[in-house]
């Protein structure tokens, strides 16, 4: 994990400063695959297992019944095993498949209902997605691949190139506008994937894996080149990944999905302080604890007589940030929540947190407010 994992991101701010319209709306969604798959819902068989279901009617349910909000500007990220519906449920949102029952909103617009014509509208302005096999167009230069969508808009020439080189800039691809796909790395080919989504000005961006092929050193540059954009464009992101520590780096918020269902949505510092069951905890148990607990989760009550006149920190400070300044301080640190005085933390609550981490994985949720 790097150090970019623990820097709060401005949508972690903008996704914890209060309730707003969401960016995305996804209610009771489902996608049953087979010849019988529009019977199920309503019927007691949509109770049973993934496998039971199998069995009984030959039906697979690849999604079912999933529902979560998605902030504008928050970067939303679904993680599970292999099989477990990840690739599904992101289709789903933009319908290239199509859902057996629940519905989509996307800045308000229901895309469930929406016509043909609606729904190519939508595809071409509200959202934008990028895949792990790039999907650029072999015998465009990286520039037009860039600037395709807003050909298929209807850009006129002139503008839809200076918003292409304006993206080439962004994603550091200057210099190589001129070349063709196959003449470019597979981290830049990414990265000509990444300009083109965001060429269209999307309000919502879907990552379906889109670093899973990519070699381990040239994926963390691309996973820190996402967080970079995100400071720099603020969209909404949604990404789908079977990676935890990517999850954790990105994500302000993961969904766990297991099997097609929810198993558990939190922050990061959430789902490895309060794992919703073994499967996650199973996922989460090598993770170091100080680099995703934040202060909240260390937090504790002054005792009788402890001074209060230590520095103040925010309560969403990670614990491995916040450790040199609350062991450098003769006081106790304070903790803040906005102007909500949450309690005080000192060296041996921190260090409580990183000799657990050492002696075990298992560290329980010292003060979660
Ligand atoms: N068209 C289809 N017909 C029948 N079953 C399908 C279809 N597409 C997916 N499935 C099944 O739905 C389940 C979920 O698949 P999905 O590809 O969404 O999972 P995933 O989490 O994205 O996995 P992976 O990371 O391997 O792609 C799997 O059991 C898969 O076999």
């Amino acid at each position: 994990m790097s150090a970019s994992v623990l820097e709060p991101s401005t949508a972690r701010h903008a996704a914890a400063s209060g309730p707003s319209e969401p960016a995305l709306k996804v209610e009771g969604l489902w996608k049953i695959f087979g010849a019988k798959a529009d019977k199920i819902i309503g019927t007691p068989d949509e109770h049973l297992t993934r496998k039971e279901l199998q069995s009984k009617t030959g039906c697979l349910a690849a999604v079912k019944d999933v529902s979560f909000e998605v902030a504008p500007g928050e970067v939303f990220v679904v993680m599970g095993l292999s099989g477990s519906g990840k690739s599904t449920l992101v289709r789903l949102l933009t319908r290239l498949i199509e859902p057996t029952a629940g519905r989509v909103t996307i800045d308000g617009e229901d895309v469930t209902c929406a016509s043909k014509a609606k729904l190519r509208e939508m595809r071409r302005s509200h959202m934008a997605m990028v895949f792990q096999q790039f999907g650029l167009l072999p015998h465009r230069k990286v520039i037009d691949n860039i600037a395709y969508g807003l050909e298929v808009r209807g850009e006129g020439k002139a503008k839809r190139l200076a918003r292409a080189q304006e993206m080439v800039d962004l994603v550091g691809l200057s210099g190589y506008e001129n070349s063709f796909p196959d003449q470019l790395s597979g981290g830049m080919q990414q990265r000509v994937g990444l300009a083109r989504a965001l060429a269209v000005d999307p309000q919502v961006l879907l990552f379906d894996e889109p670093f899973s092929a990519l070699d381990p050193l040239i994926r963390r540059d691309m996973q820190n080149e996402v967080c970079r954009l995100h400071e720099e464009v603020g969209k909404t992101m949604v990404f789908i990944t079977h990676d935890l520590q990517e999850a954790l780096k990105l994500g302000d918020r993961i969904l766990i999905m297991r099997d097609g269902e929810v198993v558990q949505i939190g922050t990061p510092a959430e789902v490895v302080a309060n794992p919703a069951d073994d499967y996650v905890r199973d996922f989460v148990s090598d993770v170091p604890r100080s680099h995703v607990l934040t202060l909240r989760y260390v937090v504790r009550a002054p005792r009788a007589g402890e001074s209060l006149d230590g520095p103040a920190m925010r309560a969403d400070c990670v614990v491995r940030d916040a450790a040199r300044q609350v062991l450098e301080s003769s006081l106790p640190v304070r903790v803040y929540e906005g102007e909500r005085f949450l309690g005080v933390v000192d060296d041996e609550d921190i260090l409580r947190v990183v000799v657990a981490e050492e002696a075990s994985p298992a560290v329980g949720n010292g003060g979660a407010a």
